[in-house]
């Protein structure tokens, strides 16, 4: 936002206050307050950036100290559930226009930002009925302007093809990361210490932040719940194919899934690798994130 000049002031709450500190040290806002009310008086944008289980408590108390005409998103990875808890305590003269970049590391916390982290990436808004186009087309062009590739869903649409494409396979990488521990455990070998690249994306992806997950999995529970289940349908068919020896089976499984992944490079699609050669160093360079 500041590189693009894109706020003539920036505000920051945080609930811990040696975040809002670290957040006021490294320049991220120009100004902290102790409490969200305060942070968000006068804001003609203002961006929720907690846990999505948090969202409904900032809400209720930012709710009466928000300016007329001003957009209230958020950044939250599951949608309804925060339309449904923040929705409720806005007034009316606020636009509401939830969202959710497709961005974002293993790393938290104020110090593992960086300004090139939204470059490229999706950004998906899931407008509800009668937002105001004027304030949609201004939130719009403030993330073009900050170089995410915005587009509209539907907020459930949204929270099931997250479950597929972020949220089970985050529960795959706690899990796969888990047994792994387990082996170690009972077996006493260094299994972690020889994990190959594959498994080493699993360890980075489980390194996640705790809190932040839980809300994920407890606020999309039926979405991840009917993919999980379909995961492990899947699972099961390949399971027994590597149980009966049928090796017809997995080669043609694993061409297949092969040609997914061709089709995403193809399409010019794998933003996967944050491009770090520009502005500001990655998270790891950065100390404690
Ligand atoms: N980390 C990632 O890669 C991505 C995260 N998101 C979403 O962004 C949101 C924030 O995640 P991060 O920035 O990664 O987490 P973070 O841990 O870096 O920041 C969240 C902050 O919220 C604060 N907080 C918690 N409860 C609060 C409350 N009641 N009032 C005020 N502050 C409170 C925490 O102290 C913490 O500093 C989450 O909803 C997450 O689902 C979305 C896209 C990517
Ligand atoms: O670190 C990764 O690979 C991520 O997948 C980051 C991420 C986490 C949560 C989101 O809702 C969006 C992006």
């Amino acid at each position: 936002m500041r590189q693009h000049g894109l706020a003539g002031e920036i505000t920051g709450h945080d609930v811990l206050p040696e975040t809002r500190q670290v957040a006021l040290d490294i320049g991220l806002v120009d100004r902290v307050f102790d409490s969200a009310a305060g942070a968000v008086e006068g804001a003609d944008l203002v961006i929720l950036c907690a846990p999505v289980g948090a969202m409904g408590d900032i809400a209720a108390e930012i709710g009466p100290h928000l300016a007329p005409g001003a957009t209230v998103t958020d950044v939250g990875s599951v949608k309804q559930a925060v339309i449904e808890a923040v929705g409720p305590h806005l007034p009316a003269h606020v636009h509401f226009i939830p969202g959710h970049p497709l961005a974002g590391t293993e790393h938290s916390g104020p110090r593992s930002g960086f300004a090139t982290l939204f470059i490229n990436r999706w950004w998906l808004l899931t407008p509800l009925d009668g937002t105001d186009p004027a304030a949609l087309a201004r939130l719009r062009g403030f993330l073009e302007t900050l170089g995410a590739n915005v587009e509209e869903m539907d907020p459930h649409r949204h929270d099931l093809v997250l479950a597929v494409v972020s949220h089970t396979p985050h529960l795959i990488a706690y899990t796969m990361v888990g047994v792994a521990d387990h082996l170690r455990r009972v077996t006493h070998e260094e299994v972690i210490k020889y994990s190959a690249s594959g498994f080493r994306d699993f360890t980075r992806i489980a390194a996640s932040d705790p809190t932040m997950w839980r809300d994920v999995f407890l606020t999309n529970k039926e979405a991840t719940l009917d993919i999980l289940g379909r995961f492990t349908e899947e699972l099961f068919i390949l399971q027994r194919a590597i149980r009966m020896g049928d090796g017809d089976q997995l080669f043609d499984y694993f061409t297949r899934t092969r040609a997914i992944r061709r089709g995403i490079i193809e399409a010019g699609q794998d933003t996967a690798a944050p491009d770090f050669g520009r502005a500001v160093q990655p998270p790891e360079k950065q100390g404690k994130g």
